[in-house]
């Protein structure tokens, strides 16, 4: 039987990223640090063997950016990218633009824990109050998407998130990883840890503690009726990897700004 090849790959470092600020539907610019991890990403799975032969992308810049500096890293620029806001990051709600470490001083570590990492809990709704609700919603971007404006999400718990990809997936991805094309979403740190739930069937309670870097491909091997053959695979350096997911965990530990 033959295996199927999927990566997913949360993009590579966004500017809200380094400012430790929940960036969700706001649409922030990799950094300069982002801009390079796009790069080593595609020069790695260059180097490892992989063609890739579609790519997908959420409606957000630094997942498309990602997507960009990715496939011309491998020499293949030609590779299409299709893009669905079902593939956006998490809608964070009215945390979007907060820093976590204050709020984790506000509110507690654990609080702060369960909004990132819990499947089940949704964060407080975004409302027109909030300094970005006009930014996301009167951005033409959400105009073009397969349900009216109005009924897009003012806030999202990781289930919800999983929801909502699902369709996308079953409709898009997945006919396209069964013609036995290899690809690559290039998506963010939920919107993969839901995906990674569902085609593993990694539990509730385990899935709060799957954190992913920036970055770095994950591997997933698939059989034809899209169960995963081994588990999925972290490409690259292991120990850099293990202290790329410690700074993003230690993100949500309580401190001043400087
Ligand atoms: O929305 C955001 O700020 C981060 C995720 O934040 P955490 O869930 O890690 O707090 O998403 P991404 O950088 O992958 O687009």
């Amino acid at each position: 039987m033959s295996k199927r090849t999927l990566f997913l790959l949360r993009h590579g470092e966004g500017a809200w990223n380094k400012e430790n600020r929940f960036c969700s539907w706001v649409d922030q610019k990799l950094s300069e640090e982002g801009v390079a991890e796009a790069r080593q990403c595609g020069l790695l799975l260059k180097e490892q063997g992989y063609r890739l032969d579609v790519v997908f992308a959420s409606l957000l810049r630094r997942s498309i950016q990602t997507a960009w500096l990715l496939t011309e890293a491998m020499g293949d620029e030609w590779v299409p990218v299709v893009k669905s806001w079902r593939l956006n990051e998490r809608h964070y709600g009215a945390l979007i633009g907060l820093n976590r470490a204050e709020l984790a001083l506000n509110h507690g570590e654990e609080q702060v824990k369960l909004w990132r990492r819990s499947y089940n809990i949704t964060p407080p709704p975004i409302d027109e109050s909030h300094p970005y609700f006009f930014e996301i919603y009167n951005d033409r971007r959400y105009r073009t998407c397969d349900i009216p404006l109005e009924e897009l999400p003012r806030a999202e718990s990781l289930k919800q998130v999983l929801d909502r990809l699902l369709p996308f997936w079953y409709d898009v991805i997945v006919p396209e990883i069964q013609k036995g094309r290899t690809v690559l979403i290039s998506g963010h740190g939920n919107s993969c840890r839901a995906l990674l739930k569902h085609i593993e069937g990694i539990s509730d309670d385990d899935i709060v503690g799957v954190t992913l870097p920036t970055g770095v491909p994950i591997l997933l091997e698939l059989d034809s009726d899209l169960k995963a053959t081994k588990p999925h695979q972290l490409l690259g350096d292991q120990l850099q990897i293990q202290e790329a997911i410690k700074k993003v965990e230690d993100q949500g530990k309580a401190k001043k700004r400087n």
